[in-house]
């Protein structure tokens, strides 16, 4: 019997290339290829010349009234010219490395060619030609994204005959009260307006009846993954010692923040019960997410188990290596370390003692989720600045333990709508709070020529015994030449504060001489560190109240924000300086951002506003679902109703047995099917 789970290869024409071609698209099924959406449409409708603005994107129609010429430059590079007859309008277009148009034009026949209009020179920059079975007249023209393995025409003729063999067996999943109350599309009308609309307004409305589509199933998913963690039995109860809690938290140099406080007992409370916890941890910079982590850690201890925390950068897990360990000290807890840089016997060590539980807490890099490291009991994984991690690693630590639980920490603070997105099946706690005494860091903005005044402010802080920091950007397309740029300035500062050591970190050094020289800033045997963006994450100098960042236009927000950071950790009042001539407006519109407020989750807002979700996380790894249709920041009201909806039904209806949430069920188990299939 047919069914949307029919693989592609059950469709006439599809042989193993052209399996292999749309795998690679992520298509597999029939069921994929039919909800494989264009990204966009091209009118192809044709249009007469005089009603066309310059610029505009058109087919138009005519006769061919010349002989084609096509003439060539260099090896693979040649245009296609011909005359058309346009109404009464002889226009020039051409084709740009398209030779082989040149057999299927004649000379006197009729053509419609869609492309790029020139009002005043009356030509058309020729995209393609438009085929008669295109409908010609009516029609927008999908534009699906492929790869050099398959192309438009055979993709749009797949779905064709995909459509007209299987559009009977579209079925709802969206529960008709919410499509009634939304006025969605029925699924059917859906997809073949997507693909197949007769004008701009029949493919807007499937579009946004998709979008919902996606974004309601998305949040089904992640509703589905938090119900199935939140079964008893899942995970692991740790069952902590309060009273040792109690006593290592007079241990400590502070007073923790009522933030601070309220997130340890949300992190204590998710740990001890059965279920399996899946909490993000996020807080701005500086506002005291280690000791969070560290007392999470010391929980797990208590309870008998090892915790681990995995960080980004070998530095980052000696820092942490060194102030946790001094911290757990007085707790009789064996911290160690485990980083790529290890040597040989060191290593051996430190996986026996991992191994026979004898280490009960553990600081790593990725060297963490290997296959040689094995722990005697682990019980909690805590993960340091998530996003650099892919989801695949993260899934590889917590196959490390029995199901340990699991805590990640972001000093990225989240957007409300990126979080419903990336963190939906987490539950997440926020350290909403800077420890007392903090005030804002003053945020100047100077133009390059400015830089005077800058050295001058430098001049009077390190006399008053402060430390600061001096970043220049990674800008050069050759790192020799980036190097050179923070050397130059390097000497500079030298020669500009004879009285002062100043020091040059950056990222050709040597691990251990990139620790030497924090470990020296630190000590305050260092004054001026001038760095390279080694020093976003994690670097904590209390002291260092002034950071100045050279060509900082270069930078994004939250990288900006995340350097300014860096600074004011303590009492006394802290300095950013922005040296920076930015060339656009988004690049302004960032400097007076960061010169209008220190709170991170305004920047974070900005930030999307300004650059859209892709680039607030940068790449692949963020973790950031990947729609087809929806937009999430575009969509974010539909989102929002999406997510509310789909926690509506789970809480009231957690096994989807009513009838109107089959559709949802069967989804689901199909998803399910097809993971155990593929994994
Ligand atoms: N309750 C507190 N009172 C005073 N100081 C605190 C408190 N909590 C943390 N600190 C100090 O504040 C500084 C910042 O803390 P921490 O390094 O944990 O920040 P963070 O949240 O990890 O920030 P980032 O993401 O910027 O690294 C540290 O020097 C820490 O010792």
């Amino acid at each position: 019997m047919a069914s949307l789970m029919d693989a592609v290869t059950m469709l006439p024409s599809v042989g193993p290339k052209r399996e292999s071609a749309l795998r690679q698209l992520g298509i597999v099924t029939v069921g994929d290829l039919l909800f494989y959406f264009p990204f966009r449409y091209d009118d192809i409708r044709t249009r007469s010349w005089q009603e066309l603005g310059d610029g505009e994107k058109v087919t138009l129609k005519g006769t061919v009234i010349a002989p084609l010429v096509l003439s060539r430059f260099g090896r693979n590079r040649n245009r296609l010219s011909l005359r058309l007859l346009v109404e009464d309008l002889p226009i020039v277009v051409t084709f740009f490395n398209q030779p082989w148009l040149k057999d299927k034009i004649e000379e006197n026949s009729e053509v419609a060619v869609f492309g790029t209009w020139n009002a005043k020179r009356h030509s058309l920059a020729g995209q393609r030609l438009i085929a008669q079975a295109d409908g010609g007249d009516a029609g927008m023209s999908p534009i699906y994204s492929v790869n050099k393995n398959i192309r438009q025409r055979t993709l749009v003729d797949l779905i064709h005959t995909a459509y007209e063999k299987y559009h009977g067996l579209l079925r709802e999943v969206v529960p008709d009260s919410l499509r009634t109350h939304y006025r969605l599309e029925p699924t059917e009308t859906v997809v073949h307006n997507m693909h197949f609309p007769k004008n701009g307004e029949e493919a807007r409305l499937a579009r946004r009846s998709a979008a919902f589509r996606e974004l309601f199933l998305f949040e089904c998913r992640m509703q589905s993954l938090r119900r199935d963690n939140n079964q008893v039995d899942a995970g692991l109860a740790l069952d902590y010692d309060l009273t040792a809690m109690r006593e290592f938290i007079k241990t400590l140099p502070f007073e923790l923040t009522s933030a601070q406080k309220r997130v340890v007992n949300e992190i204590c409370a998710d740990m001890k019960r059965a279920h399996h916890m899946n909490r993000l941890l996020q807080g701005d910079v500086g506002s005291g997410k280690t000791i969070v982590a560290v007392l999470a850690l010391f929980a797990a201890v208590t309870a008998g188990y090892q915790a681990a925390l995995m960080v980004p950068t070998e530095i980052l897990a000696e820092q942490h290596y060194t102030k946790i360990a001094k911290l757990l000290a007085p707790m009789h807890v064996t911290v160690g370390i485990l980083t790529g840089s290890l040597n040989a016997s060191d290593r051996a060590h430190a996986l026996h003692d991992i191994e026979t539980g004898r280490m009960n807490v553990i600081i790593g890099t990725h060297a963490l989720i290997q296959d040689t490291v094995k722990f005697a009991k682990l019980g909690l994984a805590i993960i340091d600045e998530q996003h650099r991690f892919g989801v695949n690693q993260r899934r590889a630590l917590r196959q490390k333990g029995i199901n340990p639980d699991v805590l990640m920490m972001t000093a990225t603070p989240i957007p409300r709508t990126l979080a419903i997105t990336t963190y939906g099946e987490m539950d997440v706690s926020t350290i909403d709070e800077l420890p007392a005494g903090r005030q804002p860091i003053a945020t100047t903005w100077l133009k390059s020529n400015q830089t005077g005044r800058v050295l001058t402010q430098l001049k009077t802080q390190l006399a008053t015994g402060a430390q600061a920091y001096v970043v220049t950007p990674l800008i050069a397309e050759s790192e020799a030449v980036d190097l050179r740029n923070a050397e130059d300035l390097y000497e500079r500062m030298q020669r500009a504060l004879p009285e002062y050591h100043v020091a040059l970190l950056h990222g050709q050094l040597k691990n251990q001489e990139k620790n030497a020289i924090m470990g020296a800033f630190s000590r305050n045997e260092v004054q001026v560190l001038v760095a390279t963006t080694v020093v976003e994450v994690g670097m904590d100098v209390p002291n260092a109240n002034m950071m100045i960042i050279f060509d900082a236009d270069r930078f994004g927000l939250s990288q900006l924000h995340q350097l300014r950071g860096r600074v004011g950790r303590g009492n006394q009042q802290a300095f950013c300086y922005l040296i920076a001539d930015p060339k656009n407006q988004v690049a302004i519109a960032r400097m007076e951002a960061m010169v209008k407020t220190t709170d991170g989750f305004v920047l974070a807002e900005k930030d999307l506003q300004l650059r859209g979700p892709g680039d607030v996380f940068g790449d692949e790894q963020s973790g950031l679902p990947h729609f087809n249709v929806a937009d999430p920041v575009g969509d974010s009201a539909m989102l929002e109703v999406a997510h509310d909806a789909a926690k509506e039904i789970f809480q009231d209806d957690p096994s989807l047995a009513a009838p109107d949430h089959t559709g949802i069920a069967s989804y689901l188990a199909e998803l399910k099917k097809r993971n155990q299939y593929f994994d």
